[in-house]
């Protein structure tokens, strides 16, 4: 095999009250990534689109190189390989856009080499490029985009990932303002220590999403999507998030929250017609204070990244 393409879904990082350690996938959008067999040593970025010339094409930079050669170190080989990045990811709007690059690249390269890795064993490597892209080798994008579904970073230490059960019909509504915020700059806002009552809140509220997803129980989940630690510092840096909060809750939605470290807003729904009149009711709060908005209305994606093309 000579050169194959993968697509890696985008993904809302944190869920509310699972900061760095819950995520899950979202249908559709995404990045696709070419990985060609080249003669020539070394990883090369040939050719990036839907970027506006803003991603770099040095290999030690570019997420997809920095995680391909996390996965040739640990093979111990040397194989040169051609990189096309096709970005369909927003930069900086908080739905794992680094995290969807590596994924993509990271599946079509362990195609291209036989799949000497199983899928799981892939999200160590995304988090070598993750750590490049914003200072911190986070798992809670790369680990959904990969795997699909929502999934839980139990530890990082050693690294410890389950995959959690997808209620039927659970929608999601992203919202993303037209606002860039760089992940390295929204996590430099967070408080370094929390308070014992918060920790205890956040406890209470992680355990209780999780039971909710095992248990189908849309008002446990409901009940559980809140956020005492990251959410107090970011949500200053998202105009009109907690007037939308109390329109969301209002039309029957589960909850919202800030999808990763924003400025996206993540909205959760028990079904697809309260997920697309939440689209509508943000239109309203975002036209208010004239930004420009976008909506995309997706199931929870299973499946995560998957081959597009081989071609021998
Ligand atoms: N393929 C890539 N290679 C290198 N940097 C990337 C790539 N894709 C996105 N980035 C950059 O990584 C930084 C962090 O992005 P990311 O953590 O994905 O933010 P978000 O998920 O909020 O879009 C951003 O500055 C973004 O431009
Ligand atoms: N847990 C991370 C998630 C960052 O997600 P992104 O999509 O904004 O890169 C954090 O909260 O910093």
């Amino acid at each position: 095999m000579k050169k194959v393409t993968a697509f890696a879904p985008a993904t809302v990082a944190n869920v509310s009250c699972g900061f760095d350690i819950l995520g899950f996938a979202i249908d559709e959008l995404g990045d696709q990534v070419t990985v060609m067999r080249s003669d020539s040593p070394g990883l090369k970025v040939t050719a990036i689109s839907g970027d506006g010339g803003k991603l770099p094409y040095e290999a030690e930079r570019n997420t997809c190189s920095v995680a391909i050669q996390a996965m040739l170190d640990q093979l111990g080989i040397a194989q040169g390989m051609e990189i096309i990045l096709e970005k369909g990811l927003p930069l900086g709007s908080g739905m794992g856009s680094s995290a969807a690059s590596a994924a993509a690249a990271l599946v079509a390269a362990n195609a291209l080499l036989n799949e000497p890795f199983t899928k799981k064993e892939l999200v160590p490597f995304a988090m070598e490029a993750e750590r490049v892209a914003c200072g911190a080798a986070h798992a809670d994008n790369v680990a959904p985009s990969i795997l699909g579904g929502f999934v839980l970073i139990r530890d990082y230490q050693p690294l410890d990932l389950v995959k959690l059960p997808v209620p039927a019909g659970l929608h999601c509504t992203l919202l993303h303002p037209h606002l860039e915020l760089n992940t390295s700059d929204s996590r430099s806002v967070l408080r370094k220590q929390i308070s014992l009552k918060d920790s205890t809140i956040q406890s209470g509220n992680i355990a209780g999403l999780i039971s909710g997803l095992f248990l189908s129980d849309f008002q446990l989940i409901s009940r559980s999507l809140r956020d005492v630690v990251a959410e107090p510092s970011r949500a200053l840096l998202i105009p009109g998030f907690y007037e939308l909060r109390e329109n969301i809750k209002a039309i029957g939605a589960l909850g919202s929250g800030i999808s990763g470290s924003g400025p996206t807003i993540f909205v959760l729904s028990p079904d697809k017609e309260i997920a697309i009149m939440a689209g509508k009711v943000s239109e309203d709060v975002f036209g208010k204070i004239g930004l420009g908005l976008d909506v995309y209305i997706s199931e929870i994606n299973n499946n995560g990244a998957y081959l597009k093309e081989e071609k021998i």
